[in-house]
């Protein structure tokens, strides 16, 4: 049965700092209990709050870290559009010029070659993972940190969407995203349920109404309501006004 703690924070700063101290130790148990931690990153505004005090947090060992993407579009690693780019210039660059570099070939990018091919890219994508977990069974993260679009997708995986349905592919290509970039890959539910932590992220009041029927509606119309790890935790790191239509028992005072 999956169990949800749903956090909210006064400021921007206090979200970063309860996620550098919540990653901190998630990585720490799993690298006592593995010499390992792995850990998938979403986009959007997501690595921005993330990393913002992460990155220098000395507590954590980022050299036994693989970062692995909750979804990527299908562009360039140096576009804009780039969920790559956005964890590598909020997080992989600061730690690399602190001389803290996640060495690179624990840093599972898509393949530049393939994305022209979002098949292709996401059978490549889903062939390192398999490298790295074995099979049969889903790959279990770590931790995988999630955002949530004003239409309650998340990772690539949109309301209505067939993907929903995805039961045997690990990752899964998308050329019809309603949001651009069109072509994309991303997680299926069946990874993302096999995670230990899941951390949801979410700030500003576009988000509370979707917040509000995800959390405590759990509304089936919304992808971001299937995220229920039968082992696992979600947790939801909010700022004030995405958690404003929460009722007061919904919510928790941060601890570890
Ligand atoms: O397209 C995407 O959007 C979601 C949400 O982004 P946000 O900017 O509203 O936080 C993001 O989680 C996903 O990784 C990304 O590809």
């Amino acid at each position: 049965m999956s169990q949800t703690k749903v956090f909210s924070f006064a400021s921007g700063d206090d979200i970063s700092r309860a996620l550098s101290e919540f990653i901190a130790q998630a990585s720490g148990e799993a690298i006592a209990r593995s010499g390992r931690f792995t850990v998938a990153f979403s986009g959007g505004s997501l690595p921005a709050t993330v990393c913002r005090f992460l990155k220098d947090n000395p507590a954590v060992d980022f050299a036994k870290w693989h970062v692995f993407w909750a979804d990527e579009r299908c562009v360039p690693l140096a576009d804009s559009e780039s969920n790559f780019g956005l964890v590598e210039s909020e997080l992989l660059g600061p730690l690399a010029r602190a001389g803290r570099a996640i060495p690179d070939g624990q840093v599972v990018r898509i393949s530049e070659a393939l994305i022209h091919n979002s098949a292709a890219a996401a059978a490549d994508y889903q062939a390192r993972m398999e490298q790295l977990f074995g099979g049969p069974l889903p790959p279990a993260f770590d931790c995988i940190l999630l955002g949530i679009g004003p239409d309650g997708h998340t990772c690539s995986l949109f309301p209505g969407h067939p993907l929903l349905e995805e039961r045997a592919a690990w990752v899964a290509p998308i050329d019809d995203s309603p949001k651009p970039p069109p072509s994309r890959i991303t997680l299926t539910l069946p990874v993302v349920n096999r995670a230990a932590r899941i951390a949801f992220v979410a700030s500003g009041a576009g988000k509370r109404d979707m917040v509000r029927r995800i959390v405590e509606a759990r509304d089936a119309a919304l992808p971001a309501a299937h995220v229920a790890p039968p082992s696992g935790t979600v947790y939801w790191f909010l700022d004030s006004a995405a958690a404003q239509d929460l009722s007061a028992a919904t919510t928790s005072r941060f601890s570890l």
